[in-house]
């Protein structure tokens, strides 16, 4: 029987990394479980190693010690469970937004449906995201948050168990940003997605999340606490900005950035 208070399991990781100087521990006893459904941001300096933890999870590298399990299966790779939303979207340039989208639903659903029923899927996708209309354009004439929503379409036309994303709204402007977060906001109220996302953002990360992860300082990072984020949803920005509990999460964080493991840039 699968518990869905454990979705995803991380027992005891380290990561190490050989460089031209000598192994370079990353991460160091990462113990943590997401349940199904929950919404959890990593958080912590540059270069504490939260990238490093999202691959783990994607399977796109190996630990060196330690277990991750997705669903009750020791992940052994990348899989079509757990999608990848990339900071740079990384979407094809030579094809149209509804042809990039296609590409990953053909991936995971070719063998078993009709040409008829991928389309379906592929528009149902984009129009998740508000861009049916932009679906005959390349990435090159669309706007940079409509390429971010893309690559979210993208990875939900997969129907993951997993949404991973590394920094998905890192290169945008603030209120790009802040449209992007309330969409996927309702998104996610929609699918039940189990997401966990890379952030560097105090407020991304109390207005989205149930769970955040906050990470001590490199080398040999490790989580530091876990702040569970008790705010009812649906979470409207405006009025969470004037809420007391809101403000003292934002703060929980804050202290744990810049009091906590505010020595930060000598290790980087
Ligand atoms: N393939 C690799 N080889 C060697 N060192 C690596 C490798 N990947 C990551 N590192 C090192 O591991 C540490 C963690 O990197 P990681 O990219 O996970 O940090 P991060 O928290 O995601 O940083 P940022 O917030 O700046 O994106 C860094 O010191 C980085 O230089």
């Amino acid at each position: 029987m699968m518990s869905d208070s454990k979705y995803i399991e991380i027992f005891n990781v380290a990561q190490s990394f050989k460089t031209a100087k000598g192994i370079f521990p990353a991460l160091r006893d990462i113990n943590l479980n997401i349940a199904k459904g929950e919404f959890v941001a990593l958080i912590g300096h540059s270069g504490c190693g939260k990238s490093t933890l999202l691959n783990l999870v994607a399977g796109l590298t190996v630990p060196s010690a330690g277990t991750l399990i997705a669903a009750n299966k020791e992940i052994a790779g990348p899989g079509p469970d757990r999608a990848m939303v990339f900071q740079n979207h990384s979407l094809l340039p030579w094809m149209t937004c509804e042809g990039n989208i296609m590409l990953a639903v053909e991936r995971v659903f070719g063998k078993l449906e009709t040409r008829e029923q991928l389309r379906a899927r592929t528009a149902a996708a984009l129009e998740l995201v508000g861009l049916s209309h932009a679906a005959h354009k390349r990435p090159g004439e669309i706007s940079g948050g409509m390429k971010q929503r893309v690559g979210i379409a993208r990875a939900l036309s997969m129907e993951p168990k997993v949404l991973l994303m590394d920094e998905p709204f890192g290169a945008l402007d603030a209120l790009t940003r802040a449209k992007l977060q309330d969409e996927l906001l309702a998104i996610v109220a929609q699918t039940h997605s189990t997401v966990i996302m890379v952030t560097h953002d105090v407020d991304e990360a109390v207005l989205l999340s149930d769970k955040i992860v906050m990470l001590t300082n490199g080398p040999a990072a490790t989580i530091g606490e876990v702040l569970s984020v008790e705010l009812p949803r649906p979470r409207n920005r405006i009025e969470l900005a004037e809420d007391n509990h809101y403000q003292q999460y934002r703060k929980a964080v804050i202290d744990f950035l810049y009091t906590r493991q505010g020595h930060v840039e000598k290790a980087a």
